[in-house]
């Protein structure tokens, strides 16, 4: 039998839950290595070597870093990032020109000023998540905004994370978008 929204519901917070017990045995610095080792294989891909527009996002302290990433590429290929308008996902671009500032999120750094960008432009995106399994299914922090954003994007989709948030099966529900690939280290 299938299990009901309201079980994988549960499921979900539950895989939070678990996910969150176990980030706080990375150290910063192993964290900045394997983000480093996990961008290394992004470069590798075809489909991130031929993109011009690529979404990305700020780490949160927990997150796959990306500073390094973004700083490297924001003058060979075009980079888009998240803000959080209510509930729902604006695309902004991020030149190297702009200061970014925390935004309404959890003090997640975005561009306020950068130029909105239509999704139809982006070619390769870098999707960061609580959980994800080998299906390429993708967990994230519950709130929905990249399910949302991404039911409507034919873009390459890329889950990035670490080790311990590569679990067998994700709990999913009907709306849940699944990535294209996922790298981890
Ligand atoms: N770096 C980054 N940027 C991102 C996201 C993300 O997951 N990571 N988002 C992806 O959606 C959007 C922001 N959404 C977010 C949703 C929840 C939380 C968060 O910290 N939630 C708390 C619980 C919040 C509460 O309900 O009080 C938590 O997870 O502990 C952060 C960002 C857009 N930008
Ligand atoms: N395409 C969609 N349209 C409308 N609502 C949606 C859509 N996708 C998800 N939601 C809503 O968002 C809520 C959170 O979904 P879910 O727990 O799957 O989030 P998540 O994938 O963990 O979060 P995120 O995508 O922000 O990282 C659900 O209650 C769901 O109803």
């Amino acid at each position: 039998m299938m299990a009901s929204s309201i079980e994988i519901a549960a499921q979900k917070k539950e895989l939070r839950k678990l996910i969150r017990q176990q980030k706080d045995f990375l150290s910063p610095n192993e964290r900045v290595l394997k983000s480093e080792a996990i961008f290394n294989q992004v470069e590798q891909l075809p489909e991130f070597i031929n993109a011009k527009c690529v979404f990305a996002y700020m780490a949160m302290g927990d997150e796959v870093q990306t500073k390094e990433f973004i700083q490297k590429w924001i003058n060979e290929k075009m980079i888009v990032l998240p803000i959080v308008k209510g509930n729902d996902l604006e695309l902004r671009e991020f030149t190297i020109k702009e200061e970014l500032m925390p935004g309404q999120s959890f003090g997640i750094l975005e561009p306020r000023e950068g130029r909105l960008v239509d999704i139809a432009e982006i070619d390769f995106a870098v999707i960061p998540g609580i959980a994800f399994d080998k299906e390429n299914n993708r967990m994230g922090r519950g709130k929905g905004y990249y399910d949302k954003l991404l039911s409507n994007a034919s873009f390459y989709k890329i889950g990035v994370c670490f080790n311990f948030q590569f679990v067998d099966a994700v709990p999913i529900d009907v709306f849940d978008v699944k990535m294209d690939n996922v790298l981890l280290a």
